[in-house]
Protein backbone atom coordinates (compact mmCIF):
# COMPACT_ATOMS: atom_id res chain seq x y z
CA UNK A 1 0.00 0.00 0.00
CA UNK A 2 1.57 3.60 -0.81
CA UNK A 3 -0.79 5.47 0.35
CA UNK A 4 -2.59 5.83 3.85
CA UNK A 5 -5.03 8.09 3.04
CA UNK A 6 -7.24 8.05 -0.13
CA UNK A 7 -9.81 10.71 -0.52
CA UNK A 8 -12.09 10.15 -3.71
CA UNK A 9 -14.50 13.00 -5.25
CA UNK A 10 -15.90 13.45 -1.35
CA UNK A 11 -18.82 15.55 -1.12
CA UNK A 12 -20.51 17.07 2.10
CA UNK A 13 -23.44 18.64 2.58
CA UNK A 14 -25.05 20.13 5.78
CA UNK A 15 -28.65 21.05 4.53
CA UNK A 16 -27.38 23.21 2.16
CA UNK A 17 -24.27 23.82 2.65
CA UNK A 18 -21.82 21.99 0.82
CA UNK A 19 -19.02 22.14 3.01
CA UNK A 20 -16.60 19.23 0.80
CA UNK A 21 -17.37 19.60 -3.11
CA UNK A 22 -15.40 16.03 -4.48
CA UNK A 23 -12.41 16.59 -2.95
CA UNK A 24 -9.79 14.25 -3.55
CA UNK A 25 -6.52 13.91 -2.59
CA UNK A 26 -4.05 10.98 -1.27
CA UNK A 27 -1.55 11.24 1.79
CA UNK A 28 1.57 8.50 1.28
CA UNK A 29 2.59 5.97 3.82
CA UNK A 30 5.36 7.82 6.19
CA UNK A 31 4.51 11.02 5.07
CA UNK A 32 3.53 14.36 7.07
CA UNK A 33 0.83 16.43 4.87
CA UNK A 34 -0.08 20.04 5.88
CA UNK A 35 -4.19 20.46 5.28
CA UNK A 36 -3.94 24.28 4.62
CA UNK A 37 -7.06 26.93 3.93
CA UNK A 38 -8.76 29.47 5.37
CA UNK A 39 -11.37 29.81 8.01
CA UNK A 40 -14.63 27.42 6.98
CA UNK A 41 -12.76 26.19 4.17
CA UNK A 42 -13.77 22.44 4.90
CA UNK A 43 -10.75 21.27 6.73
CA UNK A 44 -12.30 19.95 9.79
CA UNK A 45 -14.80 18.62 7.84
CA UNK A 46 -12.66 16.32 5.86
CA UNK A 47 -10.88 15.14 9.24
CA UNK A 48 -14.09 14.47 10.53
CA UNK A 49 -14.42 11.93 7.69
CA UNK A 50 -11.04 10.86 7.79
CA UNK A 51 -11.06 9.81 11.44
CA UNK A 52 -15.03 8.34 11.04
CA UNK A 53 -16.51 10.62 13.04
CA UNK A 54 -18.55 11.59 10.01
CA UNK A 55 -19.81 10.12 6.60
CA UNK A 56 -19.19 11.46 3.12
CA UNK A 57 -22.69 12.38 1.49
CA UNK A 58 -21.01 11.34 -1.81
CA UNK A 59 -17.77 9.57 -2.62
CA UNK A 60 -15.32 7.48 -1.00
CA UNK A 61 -12.31 7.54 1.95
CA UNK A 62 -9.97 4.77 2.87
CA UNK A 63 -7.39 4.97 5.33
CA UNK A 64 -4.66 2.12 5.46
CA UNK A 65 -7.39 0.32 2.96
CA UNK A 66 -10.32 0.29 4.50
CA UNK A 67 -13.43 3.12 4.96
CA UNK A 68 -12.83 3.78 8.31
CA UNK A 69 -16.76 4.64 9.39
CA UNK A 70 -17.72 2.04 12.21
CA UNK A 71 -14.68 -0.18 11.38
CA UNK A 72 -13.54 -0.95 14.41
CA UNK A 73 -9.64 -1.87 13.31
CA UNK A 74 -9.25 0.76 11.36
CA UNK A 75 -10.08 2.92 13.89
CA UNK A 76 -8.19 1.65 16.32
CA UNK A 77 -5.26 2.68 14.06
CA UNK A 78 -6.04 6.27 13.97
CA UNK A 79 -5.33 9.56 16.33
CA UNK A 80 -7.51 12.51 15.79
CA UNK A 81 -6.69 15.57 18.04
CA UNK A 82 -9.08 18.18 17.34
CA UNK A 83 -8.67 21.34 19.18
CA UNK A 84 -12.45 20.82 21.19
CA UNK A 85 -11.79 18.05 22.66
CA UNK A 86 -14.22 17.60 26.08
CA UNK A 87 -13.00 14.97 29.32
CA UNK A 88 -15.50 14.51 32.02
CA UNK A 89 -15.59 17.39 34.65
CA UNK A 90 -13.66 15.99 37.37
CA UNK A 91 -10.88 14.12 35.16
CA UNK A 92 -7.45 15.70 36.04
CA UNK A 93 -4.20 14.69 33.52
CA UNK A 94 -3.38 11.54 35.34
CA UNK A 95 -6.71 10.09 34.57
CA UNK A 96 -6.16 11.05 31.19
CA UNK A 97 -2.77 8.93 31.34
CA UNK A 98 -4.71 5.99 32.59
CA UNK A 99 -7.13 5.66 29.83
CA UNK A 100 -5.41 6.85 27.07
CA UNK A 101 -3.40 3.81 26.69
CA UNK A 102 -6.45 1.60 26.64
CA UNK A 103 -7.27 2.50 23.34
CA UNK A 104 -3.71 2.88 21.78
CA UNK A 105 -1.97 -0.08 21.29
CA UNK A 106 1.65 1.45 20.34
CA UNK A 107 1.33 4.18 23.81
CA UNK A 108 4.88 5.46 24.58
CA UNK A 109 5.15 6.44 28.22
CA UNK A 110 8.48 7.87 27.55
CA UNK A 111 6.87 10.39 24.98
CA UNK A 112 3.96 11.33 27.37
CA UNK A 113 6.41 11.72 29.97
CA UNK A 114 8.86 13.89 28.32
CA UNK A 115 5.70 15.80 26.57
CA UNK A 116 3.74 16.17 30.24
CA UNK A 117 7.37 17.58 31.49
CA UNK A 118 7.99 19.88 28.53
CA UNK A 119 4.62 21.57 28.63
CA UNK A 120 4.54 21.96 32.45
CA UNK A 121 1.07 20.69 32.56
CA UNK A 122 -0.30 20.88 35.89
CA UNK A 123 -1.22 17.26 37.73
CA UNK A 124 -3.69 18.22 40.38
CA UNK A 125 -6.00 20.98 37.92
CA UNK A 126 -9.17 19.82 37.30
CA UNK A 127 -8.81 19.62 32.62
CA UNK A 128 -11.97 22.04 32.59
CA UNK A 129 -10.28 24.75 34.45
CA UNK A 130 -7.29 24.18 31.54
CA UNK A 131 -5.85 27.07 29.57
CA UNK A 132 -6.49 26.70 26.06
CA UNK A 133 -2.87 26.22 25.82
CA UNK A 134 -2.82 23.68 28.38
CA UNK A 135 -5.60 21.85 26.41
CA UNK A 136 -4.06 21.93 23.24
CA UNK A 137 -0.88 20.53 24.97
CA UNK A 138 -2.75 17.45 26.70
CA UNK A 139 -4.35 16.62 23.04
CA UNK A 140 -1.06 16.56 21.67
CA UNK A 141 0.28 13.68 24.35
CA UNK A 142 -2.45 12.05 23.27
CA UNK A 143 -1.88 12.45 19.84
CA UNK A 144 2.08 11.90 19.78
CA UNK A 145 2.23 9.70 22.32
CA UNK A 146 -0.20 7.19 20.79
CA UNK A 147 2.02 6.60 17.77
CA UNK A 148 -1.48 5.76 15.81
CA UNK A 149 -0.41 4.98 12.36
CA UNK A 150 -2.16 7.43 11.03
CA UNK A 151 -2.67 10.55 13.54
CA UNK A 152 -4.44 13.80 12.48
CA UNK A 153 -4.22 17.16 14.36
CA UNK A 154 -7.11 19.39 13.69
CA UNK A 155 -5.42 23.16 14.47
CA UNK A 156 -3.38 21.39 17.54
CA UNK A 157 -1.44 24.51 18.69
CA UNK A 158 -4.10 26.94 19.68
CA UNK A 159 -3.24 28.89 22.38
CA UNK A 160 0.58 27.53 22.84
CA UNK A 161 3.58 30.02 23.04
CA UNK A 162 6.29 29.84 20.82
CA UNK A 163 8.50 27.26 23.24
CA UNK A 164 5.81 24.87 23.27
CA UNK A 165 4.94 24.79 19.69
CA UNK A 166 9.37 24.55 19.18
CA UNK A 167 9.02 20.98 21.50
CA UNK A 168 5.60 20.01 19.45
CA UNK A 169 7.54 20.24 15.98
CA UNK A 170 10.75 18.87 17.88
CA UNK A 171 9.23 15.15 19.37
CA UNK A 172 6.79 15.29 16.22
CA UNK A 173 9.99 15.00 13.77
CA UNK A 174 12.18 12.70 16.25
CA UNK A 175 9.65 10.25 16.83
CA UNK A 176 8.54 10.05 13.57
CA UNK A 177 11.70 9.19 12.22
CA UNK A 178 11.90 6.72 15.57
CA UNK A 179 8.53 4.85 14.54
CA UNK A 180 6.85 6.00 11.09
CA UNK A 181 3.69 6.89 10.70
CA UNK A 182 1.13 9.08 8.64
CA UNK A 183 0.57 12.45 9.36
CA UNK A 184 -1.85 14.90 8.33
CA UNK A 185 -1.80 17.88 10.28
CA UNK A 186 -4.03 21.57 9.59
CA UNK A 187 -2.58 24.86 11.08
CA UNK A 188 -3.46 28.99 10.55
CA UNK A 189 0.76 28.85 11.54
CA UNK A 190 1.64 28.33 7.78
CA UNK A 191 5.43 29.69 7.63
CA UNK A 192 6.25 27.90 10.96
CA UNK A 193 4.93 24.83 9.92
CA UNK A 194 6.30 24.43 6.27
CA UNK A 195 9.07 22.83 7.01
CA UNK A 196 7.65 19.74 8.54
CA UNK A 197 5.36 19.23 5.47
CA UNK A 198 6.37 16.64 2.84
CA UNK A 199 3.31 17.15 1.24
CA UNK A 200 0.58 20.19 1.06
CA UNK A 201 -3.28 20.24 0.34
CA UNK A 202 -4.77 23.24 0.03
CA UNK A 203 -8.60 23.85 0.14
CA UNK A 204 -10.72 26.47 -0.53
CA UNK A 205 -14.37 26.80 -0.06
CA UNK A 206 -14.39 23.29 0.04
CA UNK A 207 -12.37 21.89 -3.12
CA UNK A 208 -8.77 21.37 -3.31
CA UNK A 209 -7.05 23.75 -5.37
CA UNK A 210 -3.63 22.70 -4.72
CA UNK A 211 -2.23 18.95 -3.97
CA UNK A 212 1.72 18.73 -4.41
CA UNK A 213 4.79 17.89 -2.89
CA UNK A 214 5.84 20.71 -0.14
CA UNK A 215 8.71 21.92 -2.79
CA UNK A 216 7.05 21.56 -5.95
CA UNK A 217 4.29 24.15 -4.61
CA UNK A 218 6.53 26.88 -4.44
CA UNK A 219 6.55 26.71 -8.39
CA UNK A 220 3.09 27.45 -8.98
CA UNK A 221 3.35 30.94 -8.31
CA UNK A 222 5.34 33.89 -8.06
CA UNK A 223 5.76 37.09 -5.79
CA UNK A 224 6.41 40.10 -7.55
CA UNK A 225 6.91 43.29 -5.38
CA UNK A 226 7.82 46.92 -6.08
CA UNK A 227 6.85 50.47 -7.77
CA UNK A 228 2.89 49.75 -8.84
CA UNK A 229 3.28 50.74 -12.74
CA UNK A 230 6.29 48.73 -13.05
CA UNK A 231 5.45 45.27 -11.37
CA UNK A 232 2.05 45.58 -13.77
CA UNK A 233 4.26 45.35 -16.39
CA UNK A 234 6.09 42.68 -15.58
CA UNK A 235 3.07 40.91 -14.53
CA UNK A 236 1.59 41.64 -17.89
CA UNK A 237 0.75 38.38 -19.53
CA UNK A 238 0.44 36.26 -15.88
CA UNK A 239 -2.47 35.41 -14.01
CA UNK A 240 -2.58 37.67 -11.30
CA UNK A 241 -4.32 35.68 -7.99
CA UNK A 242 -3.82 38.56 -5.47
CA UNK A 243 -2.31 41.86 -5.24
CA UNK A 244 -1.71 44.46 -2.37
CA UNK A 245 -1.13 48.25 -2.87
CA UNK A 246 -0.17 50.22 -0.50
CA UNK A 247 0.81 53.56 -1.69
CA UNK A 248 3.10 53.76 -5.15
CA UNK A 249 4.17 50.01 -3.61
CA UNK A 250 2.25 46.90 -5.07
CA UNK A 251 2.89 43.41 -4.64
CA UNK A 252 1.06 41.07 -6.70
CA UNK A 253 1.63 36.85 -6.51
CA UNK A 254 1.02 35.58 -10.28
CA UNK A 255 0.39 32.10 -11.38
CA UNK A 256 3.44 30.08 -12.85
CA UNK A 257 7.07 29.23 -12.44
CA UNK A 258 10.10 32.16 -12.66
CA UNK A 259 10.62 31.49 -15.96
CA UNK A 260 13.94 33.36 -17.94
CA UNK A 261 11.29 36.38 -19.59
CA UNK A 262 9.67 37.11 -16.28
CA UNK A 263 13.08 36.89 -13.76
CA UNK A 264 15.05 39.00 -16.98
CA UNK A 265 11.98 41.41 -17.07
CA UNK A 266 12.07 42.20 -13.07
CA UNK A 267 15.62 42.44 -12.86
CA UNK A 268 15.35 44.96 -15.51
CA UNK A 269 12.95 47.12 -13.82
CA UNK A 270 14.11 46.50 -10.25
CA UNK A 271 10.90 44.53 -9.30
CA UNK A 272 11.79 41.93 -6.27
CA UNK A 273 10.81 38.57 -7.44
CA UNK A 274 10.75 35.30 -5.19
CA UNK A 275 8.80 32.19 -5.11
CA UNK A 276 5.61 32.31 -3.74
CA UNK A 277 5.41 30.88 -0.21
CA UNK A 278 2.91 28.67 0.95
CA UNK A 279 1.61 31.41 3.11
CA UNK A 280 1.15 33.36 -0.18
CA UNK A 281 -0.83 30.22 -2.21
CA UNK A 282 -3.40 30.25 0.68
CA UNK A 283 -4.19 33.66 0.71
CA UNK A 284 -4.11 34.35 -3.29
CA UNK A 285 -6.64 31.16 -3.67
CA UNK A 286 -8.95 32.54 -0.56
CA UNK A 287 -9.19 35.45 -1.93
CA UNK A 288 -12.70 34.32 -3.56
CA UNK A 289 -12.76 35.87 -7.39
CA UNK A 290 -10.35 33.44 -8.52
CA UNK A 291 -11.94 30.23 -9.14
CA UNK A 292 -8.91 28.58 -11.23
CA UNK A 293 -7.11 25.17 -9.36
CA UNK A 294 -3.89 23.92 -9.37
CA UNK A 295 -3.57 20.29 -9.16
CA UNK A 296 -0.44 18.03 -9.52
CA UNK A 297 -1.26 17.46 -13.28
CA UNK A 298 -0.93 20.92 -13.69
CA UNK A 299 -2.42 24.05 -13.80
CA UNK A 300 -6.37 24.47 -14.54
CA UNK A 301 -8.00 27.45 -15.70
N1 LIG B 1 -22.41 20.66 11.32
C1 LIG B 1 -22.42 21.63 10.43
N2 LIG B 1 -23.57 22.20 10.03
C2 LIG B 1 -23.59 23.18 9.10
N3 LIG B 1 -22.49 23.67 8.49
C3 LIG B 1 -21.32 23.15 8.86
C4 LIG B 1 -21.21 22.11 9.82
N4 LIG B 1 -19.89 21.78 9.96
C5 LIG B 1 -19.22 22.59 9.12
N5 LIG B 1 -20.07 23.40 8.46
C6 LIG B 1 -19.70 24.40 7.44
O1 LIG B 1 -18.83 23.78 6.54
C7 LIG B 1 -17.80 24.68 6.12
C8 LIG B 1 -16.44 24.07 6.42
O2 LIG B 1 -16.25 24.07 7.84
P1 LIG B 1 -14.94 23.46 8.49
O3 LIG B 1 -15.13 23.50 9.97
O4 LIG B 1 -14.64 22.15 7.89
O5 LIG B 1 -13.83 24.53 8.05
P2 LIG B 1 -12.30 24.67 8.50
O6 LIG B 1 -11.49 24.74 7.26
O7 LIG B 1 -11.96 23.62 9.50
O8 LIG B 1 -12.32 26.11 9.19
P3 LIG B 1 -11.41 26.75 10.37
O9 LIG B 1 -10.04 26.98 9.82
O10 LIG B 1 -12.13 28.04 10.64
O11 LIG B 1 -11.45 25.80 11.53
C9 LIG B 1 -18.07 25.98 6.84
O12 LIG B 1 -18.82 26.80 5.97
C10 LIG B 1 -18.91 25.57 8.02
O13 LIG B 1 -19.76 26.60 8.42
Amino acid sequence: MTNAIEIRAVTRRFGRVKALDEVSFTVPVGSICGLLGRNGAGKTTVMSIISGQDRPTSGRVEVLGATPFEHAATLSKISYVRDNQRYPDDYRLHHVLRIAPEFAPNWSTDVASELVDGFQIPAKTPIKKFSRGQLSAVAIVLGLASRAPVTLFDEPYLGLDVSARALFYSVLLRDLATVPRTVLLSTHLIEESESLFDRVVIVDRGRVVVEEERDDARELALSLSGVADVVDRVAAGRAVLQSTRVGGLKSVIVRGPGDSDILNAAALHGVQVAPASLQDLVMAYGTHDEPATTTKEGVRA
